[in-house]
């Protein structure tokens, strides 16, 4: 990456018209720090969100309130590499241009597990198995009692008017 970086600022951002891309790409290159996974998939809250983007951290959070797509689906693409659902958007040059604000540094791409964790706050995710299982019962008694009412009603019913 940060050969990729040098020859960048070597040979294509020569130009005078390159020269603030060349300053972004050299600050980029020098300041860089490089995270695990779980030291940022742990900013995962409203005023604190955190991105991977090809191979990228961003801070995204002052950005979120002002983020075109809202800052939901900011908060939904972390804890995870987002590389895909930013691609997927389909993002402008003007989006993409923006990203270096936010760019807090490199991401080791080895401690990103293939499938969605979740660290600190849980979204969507039920722990407690027990509530699941007693809703299964009810599922099943709930309509058996109803059935067994009916019953009584009717030999009641029948009884009386014999
Ligand atoms: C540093 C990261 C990001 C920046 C700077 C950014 C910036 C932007 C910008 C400027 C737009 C307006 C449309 C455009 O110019 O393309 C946009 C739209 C959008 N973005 Fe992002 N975005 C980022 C990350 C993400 C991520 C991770 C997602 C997750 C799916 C996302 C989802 C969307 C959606 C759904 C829209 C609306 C598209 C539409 O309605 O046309 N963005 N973003």
């Amino acid at each position: 990456m940060h050969t990729a970086i040098s020859l960048l600022t070597k040979n294509t951002l020569k130009s005078p018209q390159n020269l603030h891309l060349q300053q972004i790409y050299q600050s980029m290159a020098s300041s860089k720090k490089t995270f695990v996974f779980n030291e940022v998939s742990t900013h995962n809250k409203t005023k604190d969100c955190w991105l991977i983007i090809e191979g990228k951290v961003y801070d995204v959070t002052p950005f979120m309130e002002d983020h075109p797509g809202g800052d939901e689906v900011l908060l939904a693409a972390t804890g995870k590499d987002a590389t895909n659902d930013f691609e997927d958007v389909g993002h402008s040059e003007d989006a993409r241009g923006m990203m270096h604000k936010y760019y807090i540094g490199e991401i080791d791409t080895s401690t990103v597990p293939l499938k969605r964790v979740f660290v600190g706050k849980e979204r969507n995710y039920n722990p407690d198995k027990t509530s699941a299982f007693i809703i299964k019962i009810l599922q099943f008694l709930v309509p058996l009692l109803i059935l067994g009412l009916a019953f009584a009603v009717r030999s009641y019913t029948k009884d009386k008017s014999a």
